[in-house]
């Protein structure tokens, strides 16, 4: 499936007690029929009123707490299978909730974010995450610097910039940056263009995967430290590679991400090898 081209694969684990591998994941990943952002692995639920639990996989088989786009295209697959359009699930970072909409799109409650240096985590006090120091380039003339750091269930900072997001090498940057030591669990990294208070464009490095065409978390960080350093207004359009995505930070606090989801063809893959295979029946 994609998330407004956030490639990910959404796998059945539903009745089994293994999970996907590592291993597996970075087959599939090797693999140009199968490269992907993230698997979301759905399993029978663990707590009673979620209807599943969600384990994330990034393409370099590390484990994530949270994915949005990843989440909206599990709703569109489960809602596809039975009809039902409101979900709960589980996931590493908690309780989440989807919603199949009647216009077609995805909205999920991505909870609330956490701003508080230990909970991003940062690996130094910073009493103030709307602006910590970090940069990078000449130190007398950095090119990206001071980001502000927020969790979305998952680390990240975003660069605030006044050039166009396409003028900076955020493949060059973006590993430099992900692997920094102020971020002890690495980061997702994105650089934003704010060109309304509804408005901003963006380009993330994703942590554990590289350059995507949009990341659902990042999105919701982008809007959350848009409005937490006054930039932007409490909803926006997210403009990413992949096209828009609306981001809400709601007065309850929870934030709301709201975009398209689509399957893109199914198959059969083995969670300990990444063996597999294309179904017949299956269309894109
Ligand atoms: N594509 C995602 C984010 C996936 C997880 C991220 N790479 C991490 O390791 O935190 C999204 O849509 O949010």
């Amino acid at each position: 499936m994609n998330g407004l081209g956030n490639e990910i694969i959404v796998a059945d684990m539903r009745g089994r007690a293994d999970r996907v591998l590592p291993a597996a994941a970075i087959a599939l990943n090797g693999d140009i029929a199968t490269g992907f952002d993230q698997i979301m692995a759905i399993h029978d639920p663990r707590t009673p009123g979620t209807a599943a639990y969600v384990e994330i996989i990034n393409s370099d088989g590390s484990r994530a707490q949270a994915c949005g786009n990843g989440m909206r295209c599990v709703v569109h697959a489960l809602a596809a299978e039975s009809g039902t359009t409101s979900y709960v699930f589980e996931t590493i970072a908690g309780i989440l909730t989807g919603e199949a909409r009647a216009d077609g799109l995805i909205s999920v409650d991505m909870g609330k974010p956490r701003t508080y240096w230990q909970d991003i985590p940062l690996s130094e006090e910073f009493y103030d995450t709307r602006k910590i120091e970090l940069q990078i380039g000449p130190i007398d003339a950095p090119v990206l610097h001071s980001p502000s750091a927020v969790s979305m269930g998952n680390p990240h900072a975003t660069f605030w910039v006044d050039q166009d997001v396409w003028s900076y090498a955020l493949d060059r940057f973006g590993p430099l940056l992900e692997n920094h030591p102020i971020f002890p669990e690495r980061a997702n990294i994105s650089i934003a263009q704010v060109v309304a208070p509804d408005h901003i464009i963006l380009r993330t490095w994703e942590r554990g995967a590289g350059l995507t065409r949009a990341c659902g978390t990042a999105a919701c960080a982008a809007l959350v430290n848009g409005v937490r350093t006054k930039r932007t207004e409490r909803q926006a359009t997210i403009t990413m590679p992949g096209g828009d995505l609306i981001v809400a930070w709601r007065e309850d606090d929870h934030v709301l991400l709201t975009g398209p989801a689509e399957l893109e063809f199914a198959g059969r893959f083995d969670p300990a090898t990444g063996a597999w295979s294309r179904s017949e029946q299956d269309v894109a």
